[in-house]
């Protein structure tokens, strides 16, 4: 019964077939005449047959020829590739932001086709949507500013929350990706700004898990800003206050997520880019009261442990041999900290050992050098991870990136630090020293100029035969006589679709390490044993749907595997346990949400 798809899904089918498919079930829309073409759910531009337009009152409304959705695709694609001629030689700024513009204005009026265009072209347009693009996109958002998304809940509506959610046209909600704006990538507090993020995490949800895009929710939570020259700004559109501090702003998000599970219970909640302090405050206090993650600590530390495993493999070594690498984390933050933690359960998991003896092959290094037990106002978030001075002979609190480099010559160097080149020439050069057959780079800091390191740098200093991972796309690197330097993306995105996926079919009202560690494991086996070899970590953008079932199918099974599974929809957790692996893969992606013109049926 299960593997009857609720919406017709279709992963790497010919693009004619695509659009010849099997005629999608029909949509139930409460509105009638203009207010539905002002409603770009169920907008169809010139789309709509000519029954259609006479059942919902359309007539005369558009013009009398009727579009293809095919054709519709084709004009739009068009006109990009028009833009793209059009703006040839213009700063990388002005072209990027020409690009976003372009897709934010079919999304703003037309999502069917908006999310094809995105699904069927999600390489070439996730760096606009998204990383990097969606950080100058944030930080220039109140002058962007043209039509609301999402929601705002603000310090000035506490005690309103409950009735404000409310507000939300949609009846059913799945997934809300929630920021307070104070850490958006490596750009620090943008303020209410920072809602460009929650929404480009909820295209890639929809464009990777096929998340419904009518049961997906941005939130903003604007407690203020801190960021003075947002402050000064006259067009700045959020709360013109320093950030709330202390028990006043747990308050606001306390009060937030009360008013998102009273109203849609089975909602699943991820936070995004919250200062360090507060993303690991808000995981420990609601992690085991609602379903919720936080992406920045838990996502990054199951790509970045994917990737570890990967170079592991890469060196045409056992995965048992993860125990004996040698690993340097530059960035204590929230991303750093948390694929520690992860990284450390593994070797001590692989070794059979405790988290303390498991921790002796890590160096963590912040904005202060590298961390000891020496250190004076020693972060207790980073207390942990701390070296005792006994097991670094040679070395001292708080010694530099090269010292440490030099000193150790470590198998992996990575980078969560949000400081643009701190990989300098130096440091690079001296990864040529590693222990390593096949050194690897992480330049894992957002946005593109905040990277650690270019992919070019990378592979010019360390050398040719390095593995690079960064967490904003750059170009394959020629090195010259046919060679390649393969450039992998260690983004998060190749977890949270397949977490909140996952989640969701599973009905788990939790999310649990086992979950994201299954979410982990099952990445890390994505690659084939010869891409591995040369250098290939993770899959191409293009097959993040497939990479989001598999991942999707690795979580659901463990919540089954724990008892948390309490099914979803028809699907109970009965049916859920029996379905083999493979089953579960095919059940997650026959739920992935595909973006057709389906009939629209009035009903009042
Ligand atoms: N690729 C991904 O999937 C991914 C995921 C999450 C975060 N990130 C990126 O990681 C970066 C950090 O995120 P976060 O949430 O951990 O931020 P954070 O603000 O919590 O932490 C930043 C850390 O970097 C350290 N740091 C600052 N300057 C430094 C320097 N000169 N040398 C060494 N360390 C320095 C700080 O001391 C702090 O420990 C951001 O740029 C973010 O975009 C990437
Ligand atoms: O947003 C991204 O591209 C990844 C990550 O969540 C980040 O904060 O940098
Ligand atoms: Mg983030």
């Amino acid at each position: 019964m299960w593997k009857l798809a609720r919406f017709a899904a279709a992963s790497n089918v010919a693009r004619s077939r695509r659009f010849s498919a099997a005629i999608p079930g029909p949509c139930i829309v409460h509105k009638r005449g203009a207010d539905i073409l002002h409603d770009p759910w169920f907008n169809k531009d010139t789309g709509f047959p000519l029954t259609e337009r006479d059942r919902l009152g359309l007539r005369g409304l558009l013009p009398p020829r009727v579009i293809s959705f095919e054709q519709q695709y084709d004009r739009f694609m068009n006109s990009f590739r028009s833009l793209e001629n059009n703006t040839q030689g213009q700063s990388d700024k002005v072209v990027s932001l020409a690009k976003w513009r372009i897709l934010n204005r079919l999304h703003d009026r037309n999502e069917t086709l908006y999310y094809r265009v995105l699904i069927d072209n999600i390489k070439e347009f996730a760096p606009i949507i998204y990383t990097p693009t969606v950080g100058l996109v944030c930080q220039n958002y109140s002058g962007l500013f043209r039509r609301p998304r999402g929601m705002y809940f603000s310090a000035k509506d506490k005690g309103e929350m409950m009735s404000m959610i409310y507000n939300w046209p949609a009846h059913e909600v799945d997934m809300i990706v929630l920021t307070d704006g104070s850490r958006i990538l490596g750009l620090g507090d943008l303020g209410v700004q920072g809602i460009g993020i929650p929404i480009g995490k909820l295209d890639v949800y929809v464009a990777a898990a096929g998340i419904n895009p009518q049961r997906i929710l941005p939130v903003m939570l604007d407690v203020g800003t801190n960021n003075q020259k947002l402050l000064e700004d006259r067009l700045y559109l959020g709360l013109r206050q320093p950030r709330l501090e202390g028990e006043e702003y747990l308050s606001i998000v306390d009060e937030f997520m009360e008013a998102v599970h009273a109203r849609w219970p089975k909602a699943i909640v991820q936070f995004e880019d919250f200062q360090m302090k507060w993303a690991f405050e808000t995981l420990e206090r609601y992690q085991k009261r609602f379903c919720m993650f936080n992406d920045d600590i838990q996502g990054t530390a199951g790509v970045a442990l994917a990737g570890l495993l990967g170079t592991v493999r890469a060196q045409g070594l056992p995965l048992t041999d993860f125990v004996n690498q040698k690993i340097v984390v530059v960035g204590a933050g929230s991303a750093g900290l948390g694929v520690l933690k992860m990284a450390i359960k593994a070797v001590a998991k692989i070794s059979g050992c405790s988290d303390l003896a498991a921790k002796s092959q890590f160096y963590l290094i912040d904005k202060d050098g590298l961390v000891t037990t020496e250190r004076n106002n020693l972060d207790p978030a980073a207390a942990p991870f701390a070296k005792n001075p006994r097991d670094i002979e040679g070395l001292n609190e708080g010694a530099s990136i090269i010292e440490v480099v030099k000193k150790i010559k470590p198998h992996v160097l990575l980078g969560l630090s949000g400081v643009g080149g701190i990989f300098n020439d130096e440091v690079l050069k001296a990864m040529r020293e590693s222990v390593s057959t096949k050194p690897a780079i992480f330049a894992m800091s957002n946005p593109t100029m905040n990277a650690e390191c270019t992919a070019i740098d990378a592979f010019k200093h360390a050398g040719e035969h390095i593995v690079f991972a960064s967490g904003s796309p750059f170009e394959n690197v020629d090195l010259g006589n046919g060679k390649v330097g393969h450039v992998n993306q260690a983004n998060n995105m190749y977890l949270f679709p397949g977490i909140g996926l996952g989640t969701l079919l599973s009905g788990a009202h939790l999310i649990t390490d086992g979950m994201l560690q299954a979410a982990s494991e099952c990445l890390a086996s994505y690659m084939a044993e010869e891409d591995t070899l040369s250098g290939i970590l993770y899959p191409s953008v293009d097959s993040i749907r497939d990479v989001t079932a598999e991942v999707g199918a690795a979580v659901l099974r463990a919540a089954v595997e724990e008892e948390l599974a309490e099914g979803h929809g028809d699907v109970g957790p009965r049916e859920l346990s029996h379905m083999s692996k493979d089953e579960t893969v095919e059940y997650v992606r026959s739920n992935m949400w595909y973006p057709v013109y389906s009939p629209l049926v009035h009903e009042k």
